[in-house]
């Protein structure tokens, strides 16, 4: 059977009514998000001696910081690259945050040599980019491009639009994206063949009622 593949706007609609009008609570999406990454990478033979997480402000930088906090606790080096306006920290970011500092989950916020890393964790931008990315977070994409490490995106690679699949500024070239609920439209089509690498999609409780 052909998978099914949504827009951004479609994914965007089922989260909510996962959350909103079934009660499924956020958390706990991004939980089996951070675990559906953990499993993948687990499996995916990668080199997990020195893991840089690099952690944008939205839900995807959220998964980011679940994930670093799941690696950590697991006893491997794990590092966070947290970029962008730390006003700017959506809710859920803000709550794993909280706990990685909890558990001393090591977190900066400059850009060093990406080389030092075995795995790249892309969690910069996923389905709620909406314009180019620009500045540091633009030279952070390219110098990890650069890099040559293996990168592993989480939902989507930063930088394409999940809906048409074009590059935004600049985009993540991944050696494998895990895609949560349903696969994008975006992942299929435009520059997407470049970057996304190894597809794969994993359940993590969001279900839309008219599928
Ligand atoms: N809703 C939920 O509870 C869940 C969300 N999930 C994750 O959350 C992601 C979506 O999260 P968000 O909607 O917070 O969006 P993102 O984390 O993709 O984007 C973050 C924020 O960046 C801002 N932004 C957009 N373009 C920008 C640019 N070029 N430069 C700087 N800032 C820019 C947007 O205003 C947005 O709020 C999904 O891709 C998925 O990874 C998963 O954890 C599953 C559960
Ligand atoms: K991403």
């Amino acid at each position: 059977m052909e998978p099914t593949v949504v827009t951004a706007q479609q994914m965007q609609a089922y989260d909510k009514y996962t959350i909103e009008t079934i009660g499924m609570p956020s958390a706990v999406l991004m939980e089996r998000a951070a675990l559906s990454v953990i499993a993948t990478i687990a499996a995916g033979g990668f080199d997990l001696s020195r893991v840089l997480i690099v952690a944008g402000t939205g839900n995807n930088g959220g998964d980011g910081l679940a994930i670093a906090r799941l690696l950590h606790l697991k006893g491997i080096d794990v590092k966070v690259l947290l970029l962008g306006d730390e006003r700017k920290l959506s809710k859920a970011n803000k709550e794993q945050l909280a706990i990685c500092r909890k558990y001393q989950v090591k977190i900066g916020h400059s850009i060093k040599d990406f080389r030092d890393y075995t795995l790249i964790i892309d969690a910069l931008f996923g389905i709620g980019l909406t314009r180019d990315i620009t500045g540091k977070l633009s030279e952070a994409v390219k110098k990890i491009n650069a890099s040559n490490q293996p990168v592993v995106a989480v939902d989507i690679p930063s930088g394409l639009d999940a809906t048409t699949g074009k590059i935004l500024g600049s985009a993540i070239r991944a050696n494998t994206t895990i895609t949560f609920g349903y696969l994008k439209v975006g992942l299929t089509v435009g520059d997407a063949s470049k970057r996304v690498g190894k597809v794969i999609v994993k359940d993590i409780g969001i279900y839309a009622p008219e599928f």
